[in-house]
């Protein structure tokens, strides 16, 4: 097998386009995560992955395979769902070895592969116990020893932290990418926490609509936003909706170095992470006054809202860093360097556009 490649995947139920033209590679051995708000389309994907739909048009890769109409069951994939779907009636052994034994394999090499994927998700000592005698945690890792117990191809797990309290999920996250490393099986996960996403993923595939909207390394995804959506569904952003003109751009009365890359007159939005924006004394361009609102201290991050003639904004520092300390009602200046402002064509302006032009 060498990869898994979607060409032109669609899906519609009824009038409804849950899917629509999805073009994506999923490199062997790597972790893939589908991200993106309720109702984008993820779980129909990684569904038509799996086989458990059919898509309504387009094809789908394995390697040089075509495996579009092949069945569920003939595409050797795992799937660990967000309910994990255990059989509670039988023991933790049992719930491994048991889709062993449909598959043919003798009582004895079952019992003795269900053992090592025990040891493998470190559930050894509870091979005995039924489910209703499992935490939370140890219930998914019986969920991922038995989507591997048939030594899967790929890899496919959606939502599979949802059931899980906070503190556990995290540390499920590591432990899930730590065996899928070590493992080195193409995995694709779906998710809508972005945190997730990129504790786990080598590659994050951004969904809206049905759509990619970005693929990326996490890194590329929160420091290099292609568009508007991505740039506010992955981690914080100030937004500020202005006009290029020679030099940067212009958000009411206030010109701002920028290099927007578009032609002059544009309507762009402007983006800013929390963190790059500063309230120290460096000069630089972009420094507008601004008034303390609000100050919100969360532990490791202190937050400052703005207020500032291009609008609204929060500015984060990390505990102990930032320098001065500021309260509400003090006035100082916000710095915005040139290089920490993401521009984008204004969709909506866009959309005006197009709609004045029909
Ligand atoms: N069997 C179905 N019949 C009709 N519409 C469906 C069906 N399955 C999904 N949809 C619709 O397709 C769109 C995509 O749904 P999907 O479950 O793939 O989204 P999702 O991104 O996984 O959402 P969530 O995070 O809420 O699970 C939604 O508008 C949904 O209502």
């Amino acid at each position: 097998m060498s990869g898994l490649v979607l060409k032109s995947i669609s899906k519609t139920f009824g009038g409804t386009r849950a899917v629509d033209l999805v073009n994506l590679t999923f490199g062997e051995g790597q972790l893939t995560a589908l991200l993106g708000p309720s109702g984008c389309g993820k779980t129909t994907l990684l569904r038509m992955v799996a086989g458990l739909e059919a898509p309504s048009g387009g094809v789908i890769l394995l390697g040089d395979r075509n495996i579009t109409d092949l069945p569920a069951h003939r595409r050797k994939f795992g799937m660990v769902f967000q309910s994990f779907a255990l059989f509670p009636h039988l023991t933790v052994r049992d719930n491994v070895a048991y889709s062993l034994h449909i598959s043919g394999v003798s009582r004895s090499e079952a019992a003795d592969r269900a053992g090592k994927l025990l040891d493998l998700v470190q559930l050894s000592a509870f091979g005995d116990r039924r489910i209703g005698q499992l935490s939370g945690g140890q219930r998914q890792r019986v969920a991922i020893a038995r989507a591997l117990a048939q030594e899967p191809e790929v890899f496919l797990l959606d939502e599979p932290m949802s059931a899980l309290d906070a503190k556990l999920r995290e540390e499920m996250q590591v432990e899930l990418r730590l065996l899928q490393q070590r493992l080195g099986i193409t995995t694709i996960v779906v998710t809508h926490d972005q945190r997730e996403a990129m504790t786990m993923a080598d590659s994050i595939v951004v969904m809206s609509n049905g759509r990619v909207e970005q693929v990326g390394p996490p890194q590329d995804i929160y420091h290099k936003p292609e568009n508007a959506f991505v740039a506010d569904f992955i981690g914080k952003a100030n937004f500020f909706d202005g006009v290029t003109e020679p030099g940067g751009i212009r958000i009411g009365a206030t010109h701002l170095v920028a290099d927007p890359h578009f032609v002059g007159g544009s309507p762009v939005r402007v983006a800013i992470r929390p963190e790059r924006a500063c309230l120290d004394e460096e000069p630089g361009a972009n420094r507008l006054p601004a008034k303390i609102t609000f100050v919100r201290d969360l532990g490791p991050i202190r937050e400052y809202h703005l207020e500032t003639a291009v609008g609204r904004m929060v500015v984060e520092y990390a505990a102990g860093e930032g320098g001065k300390i500021f309260h509400v009602g003090d006035t100082t200046e916000v710095r915005l360097p040139p290089d920490a402002l993401h521009i984008f064509p204004d969709p909506t302006a866009h959309d005006a556009l197009a709609m004045a032009a029909e």
